[in-house]
């Protein structure tokens, strides 16, 4: 394919030099010649082949070779011994290419039957749609599936329904078209003019200068740049609002799983990082279209104002210096990648150091963190150095071959000013009006650039919100309609690695209105019985009934909302308590607030603190004890008065005479509610209706206390332990 542009450049230097053809047959040289390149370029560039559209223009390539040389023959125009060679030669070689390639697609096709032969349909299928948001992103390459990948952020991107949106846009709209004008109007406008000072009138052209300051005045940052950046700036809000909200509420609305996986530095970084995305829209259509429409009218104007030579001139430097940007940018946005990436992983080590700053202290590892801080931050610079220096080489290419173009035009222009074919002001047109068109190549790469580092910004944020929940409310849910409150776990089957189960055929009832106490050792599966009942998780086998209804037939949030639980660790915001106790229930009133506090049994201990309820927890509740940390969250969820309650180890940090409180409020709090309790001290669940003793998953023991005593087994042998040791 090179040999053949090769060609035809060769012709096209014969011609200017040895014998002078008509312009268009020239234009007709160039234009394949670039063509020819621009298809070797995009060959070279390929890592998946796709072998069709290469042999398409194979084909057709012989096709219109063919007919050129005959016609060549025909008419003996232009013939001689070199365009004769050549004539002869692209021929011979896009026949040798288009058997080549079709060669190709037949072993390919039979090669792709044996395949597919040997894998299961289902199979590929599965892998196919697992595979298929991840390698949009792996594979830079297949950029046409990259660029769709990002599509899903296209509403948030130009909301149409907005009105004002659609009104900014109009206005931007109209002022490009406007731009348009203005760009071709100020060169031409001063070219006028001084072909009038010119012309030896000896008149001042008043009237033409005028024109040109104005033109020069709309396109300052005075004239329309004033109404273009109020309008670019509501759509970029817009964008901004819709883009971040999306983030933010899809990372909120993804499942436990993902949430016990995630890096939360990270993760904060991602949706911080899609901001970037709120220009993407704007840069398409307000910088490469007005680009594409510059650079045509660039074309036109400097062919009605010089002749095709420059203009195809100029076509060729350009068309070179966007090639060289395309070629080089995967080498730079490489690095580009490196360094997003590395910036994640800074932020990530940052928010862990200060998260742990306690453990950390503990562990009196304040250096280590700090040099480990330094050294991600030291990868940041050096990664940042290396992707300045690809980005700068880069651009320093293409500035070059942009200045020995101008350097090349300027001459052929000046040429035809000695030889008196154009004037003086043509050619001062021609200057001013080559920054424009050096602006628009350069915008061209510029844009370029700014999209695709754009989208690699928002790479993390593709692929999160490509992550669905795994825990979803059904198409057909409906609300919770809680009656009595009974629960039924019916042959329920969990792992969280289905490589090693956890719950086996666990299957409980508890009546409306009673207590269900859950003891066992620690790690035998407790807690997670409790997050199957939240819908946390969906159970692998088997189902869980709350008054009939299957939890998964049900609503998430009529769910949740049926469920008060207190935690194993409580985790509060970094709010007042008063705050904090509201999360509850937000409409709750003062009172209310003081009366939960009261019955959990932490009214008193809050009066005694110099700021009293609006005393701030710290990050996480860190300025309380463990205590007052676990009455909080009880009286949370006295206020939250919900008609089912799971209450994690609720008072294991606190003494026995508060625990002692806390019962009689737990006892308040039980009445008329089903109640499940996970305890390691046995004493707070002797009163339990019943008490399930699991292990591994699995009840071994049900009954209650008296019974599973008077049993003698694992519950008596607990027991035993905890009143000797007392
Ligand atoms: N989100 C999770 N992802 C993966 N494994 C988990 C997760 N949560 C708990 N596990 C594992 O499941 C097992 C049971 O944990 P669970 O918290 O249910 O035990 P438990 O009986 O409540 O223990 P404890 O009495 O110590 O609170 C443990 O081995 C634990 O490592």
């Amino acid at each position: 394919m090179l040999a053949i542009a090769l060609s035809y450049v060769l012709e096209a230097l014969f011609y200017v030099y040895q014998k002078p053809a008509p312009q268009h047959v020239l234009l007709r040289i160039l234009s394949v010649a670039l063509v020819w390149t621009a298809l070797a370029v995009c060959l070279s560039r390929t890592k998946s082949l796709l072998w069709n559209p290469y042999v398409g223009v194979f084909v057709l390539g012989f096709l219109f070779e063919s007919i050129a040389t005959t016609v060549l023959l025909a008419t003996r125009g232009y013939l001689h011994t070199v365009t004769l060679c050549f004539s002869i030669m692209r021929p011979v070689i896009t026949l040798a290419l288009s058997t080549n390639g079709i060669l190709v697609i037949l072993s390919c096709r039979a090669e792709q039957h044996t395949d597919e032969e040997a894998q299961s349909l289902l199979q590929r299928d599965n892998a196919d749609t697992l595979q298929q948001p991840q390698r949009r992103l792996e594979e830079p390459d297949n950029w046409v599936e990259y660029l769709q990948g990002f599509a899903i952020f296209m509403p948030h991107l130009l909301p149409w329904h907005d009105s004002k949106i659609l009104c900014s846009l109009a206005i931007r709209i109209i002022i490009a078209i406007l731009n348009r004008g203005i760009n071709v109007a100020i060169p031409r406008q001063l070219g006028i003019a001084i072909d009038k000072l010119s012309s030896g009138s000896g008149k001042m052209p008043w009237k033409e200068i005028a024109f040109w300051i104005c033109y020069l005045w709309l396109d300052s940052r005075a004239g329309l740049d004033v109404l273009d950046s109020l309008a670019h700036t509501c759509i970029q809000n817009s964008s901004y609002k819709q883009i971040t909200n999306l983030a933010m509420g899809h990372v909120m609305d993804l499942s436990f799983d993902f949430h016990s996986n995630k890096d939360t530095g990270e993760i904060l970084k991602a949706i911080d990082q899609a901001g970037s995305l709120n220009n993407l829209a704007q840069l398409v259509i307000f910088e490469i279209i007005p680009i594409v429409i510059d650079f045509i009218s660039a074309i036109g104007y400097v062919t009605h104002l010089f002749d095709i030579y420059l203009t195809s001139v100029i076509f060729g430097i350009s068309a070179t210096y966007i090639s060289l940007r395309i070629v080089a940018n995967p080498w730079i946005q490489r690095k580009q990648r490196e360094l997003v990436e590395k910036i994640r992983s800074e932020s990530q080590v940052a928010y862990e150091a200060v998260l742990n700053w306690l453990t950390i202290t503990y562990f009196d590892q304040i250096r280590f963190e700090k040099q480990r801080y330094s050294s991600v931050v030291q990868d940041v610079v050096d990664t940042s150095y290396s992707y300045l220096y690809r980005l700068l080489c880069g651009n320093a290419a293409q500035d070059l071959i942009m200045t020995a173009g101008f350097a090349g035009c300027t001459s052929l222009a000046m040429l035809q000013v000695t030889t008196g074919q154009k004037s003086i002001g043509s050619l001062i047109t021609f200057i001013t009006y080559w920054s424009a068109i050096r602006g628009t190549v350069q915008r061209v790469t510029g844009s370029y650039q700014t999209i695709s580092s754009t989208l690699v910004n928002a790479e993390r944020l593709l692929q999160l919100l490509y992550t669905e929940p795994s825990v979803t409310n059904a198409e057909s849910s409906k609300e919770l309609v809680l009656k009595a409150g009974e629960i039924e776990f019916q042959g329920v089957s969990f792992a969280y690695d289905p490589r090693k189960p956890l719950i086996g055929n666990l299957s409980l009832v508890a009546e409306p209105g009673s207590t269900v106490a859950i003891v066992g050792t620690s790690g035998s599966g407790k807690s997670t019985i409790l997050t199957l009942l939240l819908r946390l998780y969906d159970v692998s086998k088997g189902s869980i009934k709350i008054d009939g209804q299957d939890v998964r037939t049900v609503t998430l949030s009529s769910l949740r909302r049926a469920i008060g639980i207190v935690p194993q660790i409580p985790m509060l915001f970094n709010l007042s308590i008063k705050e904090n106790i509201r999360y509850g229930r937000l409409g709750a009133t003062e009172r209310e607030i003081e009366d939960a506090c009261k019955s959990a049994a932490i009214h008193d201990k809050i009066m005694e603190f110099p700021d009293g309820y609006e005393t701030k927890v710290g990050e996480g509740g860190v300025r309380l004890s463990g205590g007052e940390l676990q009455r909080l969250a009880i009286a949370r969820v006295l206020l939250k008065n919900s008609k089912i309650v799971v209450l994690d180890e609720a008072t294991s940090a606190v003494d026995t005479l508060t625990e002692a409180e806390i019962q009689v409020a737990l006892q308040r709090l039980q009445s008329g509610r089903t109640v499940f309790v996970i305890a390691h001290r046995l004493s707070t669940i002797v009163g339990a209706d019943k008490i399930l003793v699991v292990d591994k998953g699995q009840i071994i023991e049900s009954g209650t206390h008296d019974e599973l005593l008077a049993k003698g087994g694992t519950y008596k042998g607990l027991w035993t332990q905890q009143t000797l040791t007392k």
